[in-house]
This record gives C-alpha cells, structure tokens and sequence, in this order.
C-alpha cells in the first residue's frame, strides 16, 4: 500500500502562505501519510519528477519516486550527500546535470525529500534551473518543517561563507509528515528547536512557556506539544515571509541570533548543526541587546535558560573571536561596512542594532566565550 492510499490519514493541519512581490500563495500542510497530496502539487503539466534526496533517506526518496511512477510521471530520484555536503556549487552541478540528462523542461517538477541543506539545495537547483521551475518541499526534519522549506530562501554555500549564493524561489506547496520526525536523531531534533525558540522570542512567546513547562518532553516527538509548537513556529514563518519574500525589511528579524551563528557554522567547518549555532548566536544577540541597553536583564538570562534546558549549546570557544568577526562581515544584513544586528527591545520586540560600537561586540562575545 503506498503512503497515499493509507486509511488512518486523518486531516492534516494547512498554513497558507500569502503570495508575495509577484508570488503565488501556498500551502504548509502538517500531518501523516501526506503523500497523496503530491500529484496535485505537481500539477497537470509536469510530465517529469526529480526527487531529490541525501543519502540517509535512500529508501525514503525511491518509495517517493515509485508512488510517482505508478501515477505515470517520468522520474528520477537524485542522491545528494547528507547535511550541510550538500549546499555546494558541484553538488548543485551534479543535480543540473542530472536534470539535463532527463530532458527536464520547464513544466516539470523538482521534489525535496530532506532536512534543510536538501531543501535549501534543492530550491536553488530549482530556482536556477532552466531560470526556474516549479518545486515542493517535503521537509523531514524539525528545521526543515518550520523554518527552511517555508519561505522560499534557497541557497548554497560557497568558501567564503554560509548561503552566499542563492534566489528567492517559494516553493509550490510544503508536505509535513509528522512520521519523518519519529527516524531523526535526537541530535537533530533538538537543533530544530532553536529555530523554535527563535520564533518564540521574536513573535510568539507561548513557545516559550511550551517548552519550558517541560524541556524533556520538547527533545523528541513525542512530546504533549509537538504539533503546536510546530504549528507556531509555522505560523510566526508564514506571516513574517509573506509581508517581505526577498528581505527588505522586516524579514530580517528571522535572521535573529544568525549573524554570529553562520560564522560559527563556518568557522567549525560546518560540522556543527545549524540550530546549534543559531543557539549560541541568539544568546550573544540577547547580550548585546542588554549591553546596548535595549533588553532587559530578565529576557536575556532567559535565552540562556530555555535554550540550555532542551540541550543546546550557549557557549563557543572564547579564542576565535577575530575569524568569526572578520566573517560576520560579509553577513548579508551588513551594508558596506556596517555590521547590522536583529536584537531584541523585549519579548516578540525585534529591532535592529546598527553597527554597533566594536567594544559592545566584544563584551557581548565574553559572555557566550566558554
Ligand atoms: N532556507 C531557509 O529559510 C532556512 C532556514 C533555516 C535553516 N536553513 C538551512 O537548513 C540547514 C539545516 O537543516 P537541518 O537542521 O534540517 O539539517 P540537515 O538538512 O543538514 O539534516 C541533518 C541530517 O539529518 C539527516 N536527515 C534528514 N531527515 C532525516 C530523517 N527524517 N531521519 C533521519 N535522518 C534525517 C540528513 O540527511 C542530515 O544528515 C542549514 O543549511 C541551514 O542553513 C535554511
Ligand atoms: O527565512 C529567513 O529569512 C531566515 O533568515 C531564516 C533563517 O533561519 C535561515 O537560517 C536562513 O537560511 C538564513 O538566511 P541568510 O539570508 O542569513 O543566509
Ligand atoms: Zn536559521
């Protein structure tokens, strides 16, 4: 039986999407056995699917291109390296030339199984391929359902930085099957929920009081409160995508605790996971926003404790303070050569800190340095 023909599906949750500067409006579906809703993503006009996939959801990608088959589609499933391997210039060759050796034309469709890097990957194969063709997400990690796949940032990396080359390409629809979480490690999971928290102190403070009811049962799927902070975390998204798709302003609040956390990224090689990072990153924003006398000290001390409690780090080595400077340089919130922060005026308050003076940034540093 395939996942489409599954009768205990029960309804699933949908998020739409506003359209934005010249976008259609989309879907986030969030539920079980959401397979069935692929055909009529992929529309009527497709007559090839690529399946893009890492490799430690093989099995995953080609049930996908089966089901696809068995509906008359043409398609490929294209393997690409797990994690952050995978936002890489030849990675994104391989998947152009795989598509090209399909004849793939502009009415057919790219399909992301995958935690970010794939859905990040994949757009931007996507977005760039042939100037752009349609593409779903089928996120399956905690980060790839509420944040990467909706919004339709896509990008790779490239030897400078973190997610310097890329396009604004919404995808066509976001399929969040809750049963891809029960496979993640915990490792994994728990990194997502950075980005939860994020949402959390940037618009939607009842994640907050979610988690810290009962940081344990947040670390798994498992938890009283998985789909709704899931669904929160969705919702903070989706609104905040749908006023500003290519950044010109309030999207860059989304961007909170990152500008630190992509050089952290960089400077570990990227061996860290994103949510790792983006959580020391959001402690460092906080205390920079209470050195520069915009947070209070309650809120601040706050990121610390929530974030530790679920397990992830607060912390960074204190001796690489002048690399991961010299990285947050070219963060693409900078104009010239001013460094621009998202920090906090309280909870759900972003705002941004404009080059701030060199010493707050170095204050704010000793209170993350381990
Ligand atoms: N575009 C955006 O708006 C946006 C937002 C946030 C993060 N991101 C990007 O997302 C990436 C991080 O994504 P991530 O945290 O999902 O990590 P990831 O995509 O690197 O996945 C982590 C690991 O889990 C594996 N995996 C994925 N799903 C699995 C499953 N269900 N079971 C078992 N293993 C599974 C992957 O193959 C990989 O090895 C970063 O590159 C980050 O920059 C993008
Ligand atoms: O969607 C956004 O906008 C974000 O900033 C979400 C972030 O969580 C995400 O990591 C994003 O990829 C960062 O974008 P970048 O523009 O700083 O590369
Ligand atoms: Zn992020």
């Amino acid at each position: 039986m395939t996942a489409s023909q599954d009768p205990q599906a029960a309804e699933p949750t949908r998020i739409t999407v506003p359209g934005s500067a010249g976008t259609q409006p989309y879907d986030v579906l969030i539920g079980r056995s959401l397979l069935g809703e692929l055909p009529a993503l992929i529309g009527t006009e497709a007559r090839r699917v690529a399946v893009l996939h890492p490799e430690a959801l093989a099995g995953t990608g080609e049930l996908i291109r089966e089901d696809l088959a068995a509906q008359g589609y043409e398609t490929i499933a294209v393997q690409v390296p797990n994690a952050e391997e995978a936002k890489t210039a030849s990675v994104a060759a391989y998947c152009w030339k795989a598509l090209g050796q399909s004849g793939f034309t502009r009415t057919d469709v790219v399909v992301a199984v995958g935690g970010g890097a794939t859905t990040d990957l994949s757009g931007f194969v996507a977005a760039s391929w042939l100037r752009g063709v349609r593409w779903i997400a089928v996120p399956t990690t905690v980060l790839g359902m509420v944040d990467a796949a909706v919004g339709g940032k896509t990008g790779i990396n490239t030897a400078e930085g973190k997610n310097l080359v890329g396009a604004f390409h919404p995808p066509a629809g976001v399929l969040c099957d809750l049963a891809s979480l029960d496979s993640l490690p915990v490792h994994d999971y728990v990194s997502g929920l950075a980005e939860i928290i994020k949402a959390g102190f940037i618009a939607d403070p009842a994640i907050l009081a979610l988690i810290e009811a009962d940081p344990q049962a947040a670390r798994g799927p498992g938890g009283p409160h998985t789909a709704e902070l899931l669904e929160r975390s969705i919702r903070v998204k989706a609104q905040v995508v749908a006023g500003d798709l290519r950044e010109s302003g309030p999207r860059e609040i989304l961007n909170y605790g990152h500008t630190l956390a992509h050089a952290i990224e960089k400077n570990e090689r990227y061996t860290w996971r994103h949510g790792a990072a983006v959580s020391v990153g959001m402690v460092f924003a906080a205390e920079l926003g209470r050195i520069a006398g915009r947070l209070d000290d309650a809120t601040a001390d706050r990121h610390r404790a929530v974030l530790s409690s679920v397990g992830l780090p607060v912390t960074y080595r204190g001796d690489q303070w002048p690399r991961l400077l010299e990285t947050m340089r070219i963060d693409k919130k900078s104009r010239g050569d001013r460094l621009r922060f998202i920090v906090l005026e309280g909870l759900a308050r972003p705002a941004v800190l404009e080059a701030p003076d060199p010493g707050m940034l170095v204050a704010a540093h000793a209170e993350i340095a381990a």
